[in-house]
């Protein structure tokens, strides 16, 4: 229980500029309900905020990493008018976005099953790395609902017509699917010892061009090139070129030294 006298659903620590979110309800694998999603989107804020936490790692206690949103929640919501609904359903698009939106690279670690609104939190991540027994599923259809608040994130992650598949379907997938549908980036029984090596390279980047690349992406995924694209990236190089980060990394360079934001044990190559 927490100071209000609620469940803690989450658990949240920063150690050496690593924040971990934990989901916490292993009872009923990690299923999310209104006040697990409150939590999560406090502790996302605060680790935003935070500029000593450099790294956001997603990660679940438990057999599995989530159920996806509680059902009991869902089916309790019937007993709601519909303003009270979408009040519900827009906390839950808060949090994708918060996390989709993360200033600082985000990871997400999964064992297990991951169901329905959790492919929508590890889709918002910027790396997903699970092992190798994970199983995926977009149920939602099955149930007699709609994968809707995570939609734009899976689609984007899938692509369209794998999309199209898997809600349609509500088929079970494995690691090697997400992997190959690009829902994971790899598969590793050791979740921690994968991490680390993109753990390590985020801390030895610059906090400011690692913010803008997720910025530029984002602005990118239309996939339109056109005068205001061009328009829109010379005017972010010209700028970080000259902040006090960009002048400080191409110093760090012409001197053979680690920039002063690193954290990186070794130099970083081409540094060297
Ligand atoms: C975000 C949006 C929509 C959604 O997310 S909809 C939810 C989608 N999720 C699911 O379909 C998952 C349903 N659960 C399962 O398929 C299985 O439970 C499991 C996760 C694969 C684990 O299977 P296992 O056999 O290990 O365990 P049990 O099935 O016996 O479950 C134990 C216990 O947990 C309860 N439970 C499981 N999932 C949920 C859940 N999502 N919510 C609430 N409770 C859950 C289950 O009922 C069992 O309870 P008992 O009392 O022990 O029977 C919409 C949008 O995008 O907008």
């Amino acid at each position: 229980m927490n100071n209000n006298q609620q469940p803690s659903y989450v658990q949240s620590n920063l150690n050496e500029g690593v924040g971990e979110l934990i989901l916490n309800r292993p009872d009923v694998h990690n299923a999310f309900d209104e006040v697990m999603i409150a939590q999560m989107i406090t502790a996302i804020e605060a680790f935003a905020a935070d500029p000593q936490c450099q790294v956001l790692v997603l990660r679940a206690n438990g057999k599995n990493f989530s159920a996806g949103a509680d059902l009991n929640w869902m089916r309790k919501q019937a007993q709601m008018d519909f303003e009270q609904n979408l009040n519900d359903a827009n906390e839950l698009a808060k949090l994708m976005h918060l996390l989709d939106k993360f200033p600082k690279p985000s990871l997400a670690l999964v064992q297990g099953a991951a169901f329905g609104g959790a492919l929508g939190l590890i889709c918002c991540c910027d790396i997903a790395i699970s092992n190798s027994r994970a199983s995926f599923c977009l149920s939602e259809v099955k149930l007699g609902l709609l994968p809707a608040v995570i939609s734009p994130y899976v689609v984007r992650a899938m692509g369209n017509r794998q999309a199209r598949r898997y809600m349609l379907t509500a088929e079970r997938f494995d690691a090697q699917s997400a992997l190959t549908h690009q829902v994971i980036h790899e598969i590793n029984d050791d979740l921690d010892a994968a991490a680390k090596p993109f753990i390590d390279a985020f801390k030895a980047n610059s906090p400011q061009g690692m913010a803008w690349v997720k910025t530029l992406v984002s602005r990118l995924e239309d996939g339109v090139i056109d005068e205001a694209t061009l328009a829109y990236t010379s005017e972010k190089i010209a700028r970080i070129r000259v902040s006090t980060e960009g002048q400080e990394g191409l110093n760090a360079f012409f001197d053979k030294r680690q920039p002063n934001w690193s954290q990186a044990a070794t130099p970083a190559k081409g540094a060297q």
